[in-house]
């Protein structure tokens, strides 16, 4: 890896009566500035440099140990020091010629990259040849450096295919056989159960639905939350960039969120057209109204915990206060999920209860093995049904749109798959659940501190109450007469059906 920058340094006055300071400077930098925090050799090096009536022109060059642009800045503050001797001041950089030359062995694909000018692929070399369009601002905000990671994060995801999705096998449970092999949707809304909303992949639960996702949740509540201590919280619901930058959803999850924009004003005045324009045609005006909003603030709720951590952010918890254990059952998710119709299993808005623990890493690692043992019992002696664990790319990861699994083998995700009989015997099973250890990344990325100095680890669990009721259904049928006595004893007595004539 190669940074090269031909650059200049504009001057207030003629730099010539500071001419001997900055050959010194220049003569002394290899061995001193551009050294500093480089292994011995791999600092960075000045290709050239000269004066003219009010310029310092300077080329340098370096690796990956204090690169070109963070080696001009200590050059510009060694030379603006000396200059100021001689009252002549530094007015600022003009960049010439700014490339990162890396090795790769193919190209990039999407090659408009935000302050990219130019990509060129050098198949014999096998080098990646970017030319970069940016000034002193950028450089002091390490944009060169965030697009070499991009460019490094392009080049592998490229070598995984997209998208390649860790999947290992964890455990799996007895088969058994399946009586009911209907898909469960489609019963439903022959029996009223529940309706399409208006929405894309958007329903109305009625009674009976509503029923077995307010059981699930009790069943969660008194097999996991309450024995295990978890408090409720409530998280916000719609979440704004801010949070989404800590996160780290920022990176990728443009393509399904549903956004969030205020009106611009509230004055009703200022509606009046959109109101009589609707009044007069029974029409709404969307082009009308798109000129009366505001930007997007952020989006609907999507991975439902980000939120929490403004809670805790900037904050030093106290050690008596680990772990810490809550969940959020406050609303809906919405994710502008594939076309095509699907049924409950696979829904734009959605109900998750989502579990969030917070602790040092051993902590966290008992708390989530509690939790594996508390979801265990529940899928085999209460809702009986056919499941299985695999360790995935982390959720995290995936929504940051990187593939692969995370560096150590803690952290990481846990999907618990069920089959659905209707879907045949090799259709793909659905993931109703998961599990996951995060490691640090929650802590550092709100900057969440322990008492003790410990790094903090979290952790968090999605229960998505349209998968469990998916899968439950898709392999119990919707009578309740087959259904497993210890979820049938919970359930109760099967509400009344509203009949449509
Ligand atoms: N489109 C969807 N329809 C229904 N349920 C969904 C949908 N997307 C996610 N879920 C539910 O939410 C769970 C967790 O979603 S996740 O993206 O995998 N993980 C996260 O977002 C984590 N924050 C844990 O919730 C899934 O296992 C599933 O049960
Ligand atoms: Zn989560």
């Amino acid at each position: 890896m190669e940074f090269y920058l031909k650059c200049s340094l504009k001057t207030s006055a003629n730099p010539a009566a500071a001419k001997a300071a900055v050959e010194t400077i220049m003569n002394q930098a290899e061995t001193g500035l551009l050294a500093k925090g480089a292994p011995a050799g791999e600092g960075a090096k000045i290709k050239s440099w000269s004066l003219d009536d009010n310029r310092i022109h300077i080329e340098l060059t370096s690796g990956k140990h204090v690169r070109v642009h963070d080696a001009l800045m200590r050059l510009k503050k060694s030379i603006s020091e000396a200059l100021g001797k001689e009252k002549i001041g530094v007015r600022g950089v003009e960049v010439e010629k700014f490339t990162i030359v890396v090795s790769s062995a193919h190209d990039l694909k999407n090659k408009t990259i935000p302050y990219v000018k130019s990509v060129f692929f050098d198949e014999i070399q096998k080098i990646l040849c970017l030319e970069l369009d940016v000034g002193e601002a950028e450089m002091k905000n390490q944009v060169p450096d965030r697009i070499l990671t991009l460019i490094e994060d392009k080049l592998e995801q490229g070598d995984y295919g997209a998208k390649a999705e860790h999947w290992n096998l964890l455990w799996e449970s007895e088969d058994r056989p399946f009586s009911y092999t209907a898909d469960p949707t489609e019963d439903m809304l022959k029996l009223g159960w529940l309706k399409r909303g208006s929405g894309r992949g958007q329903w109305i639960h009625g009674p009976v639905s509503t029923k077995l996702f307010r059981t699930f949740e009790k069943i969660v509540v008194d097999e996991i939350l309450n024995p295990l201590g978890y408090n409720e919280m409530i998280f916000p619901k719609m979440v704004m960039w801010d949070i989404w930058k800590h996160s780290g959803h920022a990176k990728g999850i443009y393509p399904e969120i549903y956004y969030v924009c205020p009106p611009k004003t509230r004055d009703p005045a200022y509606w009046e057209d959109v109101m009589d324009y609707y009044k007069v045609t029974k029409e709404v005006p969307v082009e009308l109204i798109k000129t009366k909003i505001g930007d997007p603030i952020g989006g609907m709720c999507y991975a439902q915990c980000p939120p929490c951590w403004g809670f805790f952010q900037g904050e030093t918890i106290s050690k008596d206060s680990l772990p810490i254990a809550v969940f959020d059952r406050s609303g809906t998710s919405h994710r502008y999920e594939s076309g095509g119709i699907h049924g409950i299993e696979r829904v734009d808005e959605f109900h998750r209860i989502e579990l969030v623990w917070i602790g040092t890493k051993e902590q966290v690692v008992e708390t989530t093995q509690k939790l594996h043992e508390r979801y265990m019992h529940i899928f085999n002696d209460i809702l009986d049904l056919k499941w299985r664990k695999a360790w995935v790319t982390p959720w995290f990861m995936a929504q940051e749109g990187i593939a692969g699994i995370a560096a150590d083998e803690v952290t990481g995700t846990t999907d618990y798959e069920a089959p659905l009989p209707y879907r045949g015997k090799d259709g793909e099973w659905l993931e109703f659940q998961n599990v996951s250890i995060n490691g640090d990344k929650y802590p550092s990325g709100f900057n969440v501190k322990c008492q003790t100095g410990e790094q903090l680890w979290s952790g968090c669990s999605g229960v998505g109450l349209e998968r469990w009721t998916a899968t439950f259904l898709a392999q119990h049928g919707l009578d309740p007469d087959n259904w497993p006595a210890e979820f049938k004893k919970r359930f109760g007595e099967m509400p009344k059906i509203v009949k449509f004539l």
